[in-house]
């Protein structure tokens, strides 16, 4: 849905952005590059000692370079085979270290195995929601659905509410101490109620394209191709 909507205002919003950084011989897989590293680094210095709202600002100050590599790469004319397999696999890389660092969190001081569980499930069912598209188009189909929750609403519900409950931690708001564990639940759920409707996609795509192909080759049979 984010992907759909929201898409449109932040490529209109970063698009000077992205010029600058063209204009000064900045490539698109730095950006890529520099962007993970970024989140990783905020992701594993931050979260796992419990400095959510800190962690929060890093990550979203770099998580943005997603949107821009592609722009950049699109503005310049340079989208390529490679950037897209690039930017696809750190977008992995990046979410396993949001996810395994509010897992490490609470595996150790946040002291909870029922979420550090619910967090990995996130970080699995996130990764396996992503495989199941790129599985899905290796394969020829077309995978024409996106599902409740893609990684868009992953990263969006978790930053905010990670970064709700660092006003807590840092600054003492009360009563959003509770806003994380909630975040990783509907994650969580989101993630496996898109996992069923990409897999009963492809399942029906899969059915479809497999007729179509016995369907062909029976004509061809009978025409002695
Ligand atoms: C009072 C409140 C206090 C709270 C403080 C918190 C502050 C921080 C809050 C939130 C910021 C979070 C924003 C995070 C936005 C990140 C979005 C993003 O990076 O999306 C990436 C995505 C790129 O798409 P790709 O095509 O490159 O990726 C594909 C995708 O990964 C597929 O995965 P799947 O979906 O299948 O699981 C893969 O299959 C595929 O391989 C892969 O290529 O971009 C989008 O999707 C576009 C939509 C972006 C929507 C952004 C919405 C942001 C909303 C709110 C922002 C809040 C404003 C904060 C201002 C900060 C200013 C610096
Ligand atoms: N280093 C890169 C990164 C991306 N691309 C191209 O952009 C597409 C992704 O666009 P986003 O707006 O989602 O970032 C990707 O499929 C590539 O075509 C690139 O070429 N090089
Ligand atoms: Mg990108
Ligand atoms: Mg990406």
């Amino acid at each position: 849905m984010l992907n759909k909507y929201a898409r449109a205002f932040f490529t209109r919003v970063l698009t000077p952005f992205a010029a600058f950084l063209l204009r000064k011989g900045v490539s698109p897989d730095t950006v890529t590059l520099i962007g993970t590293a970024g989140v990783v680094a905020g992701a594993l210095a931050f979260y796992p000692q419990g400095q959510f709202f800190w962690g929060t600002v890093v990550i979203t100050l770099f998580v943005f370079s997603d949107l821009v590599d592609g722009n950049m790469a699109r503005q310049a004319g340079r989208s390529s085979r490679w950037g897209a397999f690039l930017d696809s696999t750190l977008d992995r890389v990046a979410d396993g270290a949001v996810f395994g660092g509010l897992a490490l969190w609470y595996a150790g001081k946040g002291d909870n195995l029922v979420l550090c569980a619910v967090t990995i499930f996130c970080l699995a069912s996130g990764q396996v929601v992503s495989y199941t598209k790129a599985r899905g188009e290796a394969i020829g189909l077309p995978v024409n659905v996106s599902g409740l929750v893609e990684r868009s609403e992953r990263l969006v519900i978790t930053l905010v509410l990670c970064g709700l409950a660092g006003f807590h931690r840092t600054f003492g708001v009360p009563g959003i101490q509770y806003v994380l564990p909630v975040a990783l639940w509907v994650v969580a759920v989101g993630s496996l109620v898109t996992l069923i409707q990409r897999m009963v996609t492809v399942h029906r795509e899969a059915a479809e394209a497999d007729a179509l192909q016995a369907a062909q080759q029976r004509t061809d049979h009978r025409s002695g191709v």
